[in-house]
């Protein structure tokens, strides 16, 4: 595998405890940001002291975590404050497909981190970088928007051909995803999206990394020491017109087979990923509702406690991809994908997060994401579908997954 890498021999890591700085990422001084944000608390870093960029590859998860352990091994770290994101981290996107050249480790060479009461701040290197805004984020202006590589029909058809190959008794469920493009008249920067994903949805994690920006509700995986978190995400509706319409949409969408039937595929996969790996594993029975802006999902929140020291990216290996983005059976799911969405997805619907020295951290599925690049944006949206699926109805699935990045864009 040829990597290409960027890092000192050795880290200087310095952690310190600072007064709380209130929302982080109106401190991001760049454009390029890196953030990883819930409920106000999480990590944004910015500046680069060690960065790998991976070919792809199914190993591409064991790989970056030995880069990794050997680089942290290495590092002298000062960190009095010893909380998950304290100490050096790394933010990292991984390609969704293993063929996909796309996966990325970040180490800052600033982070800012707040959570349960604490806040600090971790430098890596010198420490002349200036925490004052040095370029203050202007909002996108005049978008121009087009297709990405199938239009609304195309992948209609494109879902047609996939419920006639689950019809057929080829494979249970395959998520189908499309892009949008967007143009901006000036580079788009990624602070103006962030601040607007983690005001309108608080619940998600937004994020950042590397050009990848959004707000997703899908946890993979959160390990804090022998802990284990999950949040499950498949089956879902638009929210409705008014609370009377929610709360016929809510009622239909826990009464819905076709949505259950997408919900357990995901939910038992991650069960049986995790289960070797764990001491104790909590998979509840039945999926309850997570109510986001703009649309509703089945949801299965999993707890777990590992019963060895692996590090939070060895259990995204064991996890990626569930069937909530790819499919059942995962192979003949995959095949599907690269057959019928005509596009590379990059690293839309791969794992997304961060991991400290400790081997602890956060990593969600990329969704309701766009990748940036100067002034363009591409946006990605996909759904999950079993046999009774039908193509508008998934079409319109996608438009609402969609908004959360226009709205992002579009303000
Ligand atoms: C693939 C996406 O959503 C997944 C996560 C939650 C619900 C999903 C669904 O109901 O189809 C998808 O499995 C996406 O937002 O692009």
């Amino acid at each position: 595998m040829n990597l290409a890498v960027s890092a000192p021999d050795r880290l200087v890591v310095r952690t310190v405890h600072i007064p709380d700085p209130g929302d982080l990422l109106a401190r991001l001084p760049h454009p390029t940001a890196l953030a990883w944000i819930r409920h106000g608390e999480g990590i944004v870093g910015w500046g680069e002291a060690a960065r790998l960029d991976l070919p792809g590859g199914p190993d591409r998860f064991t790989v970056a975590d030995r880069w990794l352990r050997e680089l942290f091994g290495a590092a002298s770290i000062d960190d009095p404050v010893q909380a998950p994101g304290s100490g050096p981290v790394a933010f990292g996107g991984f390609g969704f497909d293993p063929k996909s050249p796309d996966s990325v480790l970040i180490v800052p060479r600033r982070i800012l981190g707040r959570r349960d009461g604490h806040a600090w701040l971790t430098t890596i290197g010198d420490d002349t970088d200036p925490l004052a805004l040095l370029h203050p984020p202007t909002p996108p202006t005049r978008l121009t928007w087009s297709d990405g590589a199938l239009t609304a029909p195309a992948w209609e058809r494109a879902v047609a051909a996939a419920v006639d190959r689950i019809r057929h008794g080829h494979l249970g469920k395959v998520v189908l995803a499309r892009d949008l493009h967007a143009h901006a008249t000036r580079p788009i920067d990624a602070r103006v999206l962030l601040q607007r994903l983690a005001a309108r949805f608080p619940a998600c994690y937004t994020f950042s990394c590397a050009g990848l920006v959004g707000a997703t509700p899908e946890l993979l995986i959160r390990r804090t020491g022998d802990e284990l978190a999950s949040l499950v995400l498949a089956g879902t509706t638009a929210r409705g017109t008014g609370p009377a319409d929610d709360t016929a949409r809510r009622a239909a969408l826990l009464a819905s087979t076709k949505d259950r039937e997408e919900h357990a595929y995901a939910a038992e996969m991650v069960r049986d990923a995790l289960a070797p790996l764990c001491s104790e594993l909590t998979v509840p029975d039945q999926p309850e509702l997570l109510t986001l802006p703009n649309v509703m999902h089945l949801a299965s929140a999993v707890s777990g406690r590992l019963d060895s020291r692996r590090s939070v990216l060895d259990v995204v290996a064991a996890l990626h991809p569930t069937p909530a983005v790819c499919g059942t059976p995962t192979t003949t799911a995959l095949q599907l994908i690269r057959e019928l969405e005509g596009m590379d997805r990059g690293r839309y619907a791969g794992p997304v997060g961060w991991i400290d020295s400790r081997g602890d951290g956060e990593w969600g599925i990329a969704l309701r994401c766009a990748q940036i690049e100067g002034t363009h944006a591409r946006l990605f949206a996909g759904c999950g579908i079993v046999a009774d699926s039908d193509p508008a109805a998934e079409l319109a699935e996608a438009q609402s997954k969609f908004r959360a990045m226009q709205y992002a864009l579009e303000g």
